[in-house]
């Protein structure tokens, strides 16, 4: 199922900025993540997603119905970029509200099941301890944890973040990381307007790359990075770092392989000491798997196996400079 649809899309202020005709689908179950440099339309798109913008043209459906329709709304959990609590409320007690917010009635938030569920949710992003505390006292990266557990906390299926991670430390990261994939595993699609590309590069599936408030790619990530031929070979976004690589250690790796090696595998350098360094063009994690199974097959050591990085730094500067460049701004 396609769970944001849109056609044309186009919003903007008084006839400037915003985006304008954005055709984008993100297919249920995955992590669809939006990028561009700063005033490409990014959140004025999330905005029209979350039903806050009104269109001027184009046509959308998120979770099977038209744009801000209630009923669909019950089941999006959105993070805007910029967010104020109260600050006279507890944590908890922001959450009740959001309950409110949310569509539930005053005797249901005051349910047990309820306040299990705020209890989970801040367990969830690492507000446990501050459950009772003044959110006026909050730093930056507790607000932002804060609210991604309003966003989480009507349990929906599609969850929209506007930059969900930019106040936090690498720990907060990590966690928010970790708390998305299992997100993802448990079915929720999640789109993610970040800047953070190493945030992308390790938990998106597809991704879109918005310029100037048009739409210049978008779908897998390994076809987008592919398409630019970033990396030691064309595509290449795998890297395999070996030991115990001899000079005949290639025609050993090809034979076991069955003679398919050279269109996926490249040998960017390797040492007298055995050290080696290749690069893959993978389509997904599994067939990297099959690479490092293989490798260990013909007796080499693994010290590290990834993806590239830095490959979707280098095709963001492409993608941004390519359009500088036709003149576009
Ligand atoms: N409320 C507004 N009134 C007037 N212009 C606006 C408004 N909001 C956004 N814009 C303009 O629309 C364009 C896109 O802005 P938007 O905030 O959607 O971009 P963005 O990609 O989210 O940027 P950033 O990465 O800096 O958050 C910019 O030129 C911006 O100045």
């Amino acid at each position: 199922m396609t769970i944001i649809d849109t056609a044309e899309l186009t919003k903007t202020y008084n006839g400037r900025g915003g985006c304008r005709g954005i055709t984008l689908q993100v297919p249920e179950g995955c992590i669809f993540g939006l990028l561009g440099p700063n005033g490409a339309g990014k959140s004025t798109f999330v905005k029209m997603l979350a039903g806050l913008h009104r269109p001027d043209s184009g046509r959308a459906a998120v979770l099977g119905r038209p744009l801000g329709q209630p009923e669909a709304r019950r089941k999006l959990g959105y993070l805007p970029e910029l967010f104020r609590f109260q600050e006279w409320l507890t944590a908890a007690e922001v959450l009740r509200f959001h309950g409110r917010l949310g569509g539930l009635s005053p005797r249901e938030t005051r349910a047990s099941a309820f306040r299990n569920r705020i209890r989970d949710t801040l367990e969830l992003v690492g507000l446990s301890d501050a459950a009772d505390r003044k959110v006026g006292g909050f730093s930056k990266g507790m607000q932002q944890r804060l609210g991604l557990a309003a966003a989480l906390l009507l349990e929906p299926e599609l969850l929209i973040l506007d930059e969900p991670a930019s106040a936090l430390d690498p720990v907060g990261r990590y966690e928010v990381r970790r708390l998305l994939k299992r997100l993802r595993d448990k079915g929720v699609t999640i789109f993610l307007n970040t800047h953070l590309l190493e945030d992308v590069e390790e938990l998106c599936d597809e991704a879109a790359f918005l310029y100037g408030g048009e739409l210049l790619a978008s779908g897998p990530l390994h076809k987008l990075l592919g398409g630019t031929g970033v990396g030691g070979n064309a595509g290449a976004n795998w890297r395999f770092r070996l030991g115990g690589w001899l000079p005949e250690t290639w025609a050993e790796l090809n034979d076991a392989a069955g003679g398919s090696l050279s269109s996926l595998l490249n040998l960017v350098e390797a040492d007298d000491g055995g050290n080696a360094l290749l690069t893959a063009a993978v389509t997904d994690r599994e067939q990297a798997g099959y690479l490092c199974s293989l490798f260990i097959r013909c007796g080499l050591t693994l010290y590290e196996s990834g993806p590239e990085r830095n490959s979707l730094e280098a095709w963001f500067l492409r993608m941004a400079e390519s359009r500088r460049g036709g003149g576009s701004q």
